[in-house]
């Protein structure tokens, strides 16, 4: 075996030793997931994954490959988050809820430590119009904007394991929570209208509340629409006064 044969072989052997830990590593992730739930611990732990991203920084600090290594496990982190989400969910996650009570914050957050895809059907629909929501609103009228979400909700069928944000409307046509359930899962969000108008007030991009951005207005219209949400919803998450991870903790127990 001349030098070069002898290099590749011990790449070889790299490769199969970066493969074997890296299964025991996902094995580990698996028994820390299974140890949590046993013992009823919350499930997320930014602390915890804080303090294990400083101690990986720390040891690489000096190493000749640093950057490169980093960018490894920023990978292996995010299919360890993955692996996680596949376990506890086999479904679309569809939040749902009125105006800012919400839906965006959770996704993001669930998104992030849970490396899901989020799909924002305001911003899809708002990118594929070429046009901002309120614009859509007042060019062709709301009526074709609910067909649009109607639409995007049959695309969702084809998604698995996705954070779907949905409008505030969406869940008001009987075909869109229809389509919503065949794949997914509805988490009702909700607040009080005097925590929604905390929120939303000094925001101009809910067309509905343009004008009427007001406590009486909210608390009518959440009072109006009210049945339609508890009637699509799997699970209902109160809102009011608790942190997005508390939220998340709490989304995750129900489901
Ligand atoms: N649990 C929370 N605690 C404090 N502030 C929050 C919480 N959830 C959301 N917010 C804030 O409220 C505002 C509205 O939230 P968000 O955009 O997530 O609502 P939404 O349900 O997506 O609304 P829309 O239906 O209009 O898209 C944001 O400024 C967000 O930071
Ligand atoms: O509650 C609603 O009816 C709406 C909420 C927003 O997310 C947008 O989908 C649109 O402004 C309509
Ligand atoms: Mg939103």
């Amino acid at each position: 075996m001349n030098d070069l044969e002898m290099y590749r072989e011990q790449l070889a052997m790299c490769d199969d030793r970066i493969i074997d830990i890296l299964e025991e590593r996902n094995s580990i992730i698996e028994k820390i997931m299974a140890y949590k739930q046993e013992y009823g611990m919350p499930l997320l732990q930014p602390v915890q994954e804080e303090k294990q991203e400083r101690r990986r920084q720390d040891k690489l600090k000096g190493y000749r490959y640093e950057q490169e290594i980093e960018n490894v496990f920023s990978e292996i982190v995010r299919n360890s988050k993955r692996i996680q989400a596949r376990h506890l969910f086999d479904y679309n996650i569809v939040l749902i809820g009125f105006m800012g009570a919400g839906k965006s914050t959770v996704s993001e957050y669930l998104s992030t430590v849970f490396a899901m895809d989020v799909v924002e059907m305001d911003q899809v629909i708002a990118e594929r119009e070429g046009m901002s929501i309120p614009d859509i609103f007042a060019t062709y009228g709301e009526e074709y904007f609910r067909n649009r979400e109607t639409n995007l909700l049959k695309e969702m069928q084809l998604r698995k394991q996705a954070v779907i944000s949905c409008g505030g409307g969406a869940a008001l046509r009987e075909e869109n929570v229809a389509e919503m359930k065949k794949n997914g899962r509805v988490v009702l969000l909700t607040a009080s209208p005097q925590t929604i108008y905390e929120r939303v007030k000094d925001s101009t991009d809910r067309p509905i509340l343009n004008g009427n951005n007001n406590i009486e207005f909210i608390t009518e219209l959440m009072e109006k629409r009210r049945e339609k949400y508890e009637k699509a919803a799997d699970i209902v998450i109160y809102t009011d006064g608790k942190t997005v991870l508390q939220i998340c903790e709490e989304l995750i127990a129900k489901l």
